[in-house]
């Protein structure tokens, strides 16, 4: 399987879980592209790429700064979605009691609303929480990529 993770960030925390989720990903699998959303056209999305997306909340539950330019060239011009398979996680702070973890579901509904299929359980890494993100998202890698296998073999 190929892989893209794109991450948008704003203090760098979703960056170093990228890497980390395309280093272990790498292990197993050898074509893995790890990108800033910032960096990375959203007309160039492909359902040949299972997609990871790991994207912070900031201002008031929305997105962090290198994801802005992404949702912009999105929204200008909607990418076709259908087949693409991807999953989220979210990074947030649960002091932010009413817009949690709310950037990255900006992102998943754009994903959504242009016919890209969610796999696998929802990510998330509250800030608050004693767990490093790396840690809890490494521990989520395994049931997304059983999910991404399972819906390769039954595309087929
Ligand atoms: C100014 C500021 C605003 C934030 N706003 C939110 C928010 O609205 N909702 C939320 O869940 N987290 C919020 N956060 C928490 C960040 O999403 C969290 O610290 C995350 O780990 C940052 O990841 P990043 O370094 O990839 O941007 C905010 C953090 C800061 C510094």
């Amino acid at each position: 399987m190929k892989f893209t993770v794109l991450f948008g960030t704003e203090s760098g925390n979703s960056e170093l879980i990228a890497e980390d989720l395309g280093a272990k990903l790498l292990e197993t699998e050898s074509d893995v592209i790890v990108s800033d959303m910032q960096d990375f056209d959203p007309a160039d999305l492909s359902p040949e790429r299972f997609t990871i997306i790991v994207c912070s909340s900031h201002g008031d539950g929305g997105l962090p700064d290198t994801a802005i330019s992404f949702a912009e060239a999105f929204d200008a011009a909607p990418p076709n979605l259908r087949g693409l398979r991807y999953a989220v996680f979210g990074l947030g702070d649960s002091f932010y009691k009413d817009t949690y973890s709310q950037g990255s579901e900006k992102i998943d509904r754009r994903f959504q609303a242009q016919g890209g299929e969610r796999l696998g359980e929802y990510g998330r890494h509250d800030a608050s929480s004693w767990d490093l993100g790396s840690d809890v998202a490494l521990a989520w890698l395994p049931g997304i990529l059983e999910a991404a296998r399972a819906s390769e073999g039954a595309s087929v």
